[in-house]
């Protein structure tokens, strides 16, 4: 989870250089699995690499992982938003980032989450999604009532099928820490990281 939400600060920060934003602020939205895990962990080195996350994480994990996880956040001063960001509070940032469910999310998604998956896709503020478009089956991808559409898609460990429909400017895969045997064992033909880069442009 580390890596892999380090991959994901490393690809957002590849795409949106910070002189090339109006602003810092990134706004990052947590959801209850290890899609969020990789959320806070890439809120986290987004700070280390200068830019000024927030996150908002509604369903917090009771379990070891998530505490440390959001205690390392709130030791680097991120901010948590205890409200539902509307799509007017999303404008207040140049980019969101969408770690809300990644690939055991079985659609349709459940009520407490239908608004704040409105709520980015109505700001229309750069979307940046981990591992697969919060709301997409991980197999048949958009939802036919649409869905978030991210700019940027960083697929972890390999693309999932539904990466098939995103169409979006930037597709990375990061998650570099497959072992060769388990690559070859399931054929996943996956490309070559260049030197030692975490993450990879498809
Ligand atoms: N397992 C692995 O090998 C790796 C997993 N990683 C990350 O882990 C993610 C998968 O994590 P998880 O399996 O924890 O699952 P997710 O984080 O995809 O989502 C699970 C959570 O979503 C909720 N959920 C499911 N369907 C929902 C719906 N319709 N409405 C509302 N809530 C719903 C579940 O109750 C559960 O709390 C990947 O997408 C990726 O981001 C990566 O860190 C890389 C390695
Ligand atoms: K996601």
């Amino acid at each position: 989870m580390e890596l892999a939400g380090l991959s994901c600060a490393v690809a957002i920060a590849k795409c949106y250089p910070l002189a090339s934003l109006s602003d810092k602020n990134v706004l990052v939205f947590c959801g209850p699995g290890n899609n969020g895990g990789d959320g806070l962990v890439c809120a986290r080195h987004l700070k280390l690499f200068g830019y000024c996350p927030s996150v908002y994480y509604p369903k917090r994990t009771d379990k070891p992982l998530y505490h440390n996880l959001t205690t390392q956040c709130q030791a680097m001063q991120i901010p948590f938003l205890e409200e539902p960001p509307s799509a007017e509070i999303c404008k207040n940032y140049s980019l969101l980032v969408d770690a809300l469910f990644g690939f055991s999310f079985k659609p349709p998604m459940r009520a407490e989450f239908v608004s704040v998956v409105n709520a980015i896709q109505e700001s229309k503020i750069t979307l940046c999604s981990v591992d697969i478009p919060s709301g997409w089956d991980v197999e048949s991808g958009i939802p036919e009532s649409g869905g978030l559409q991210p700019d940027l898609l960083i697929s972890l460990t390999a693309p999932k099928k539904c990466a098939e429909k995103f169409r979006g400017r930037f597709h990375y895969l990061g998650g570099r820490f497959v072992p060769p045997a388990l690559e070859e064992k399931y054929s996943l033909n996956l490309p070559e990281y260049p030197g030692t880069e975490l993450c990879v442009k498809l």
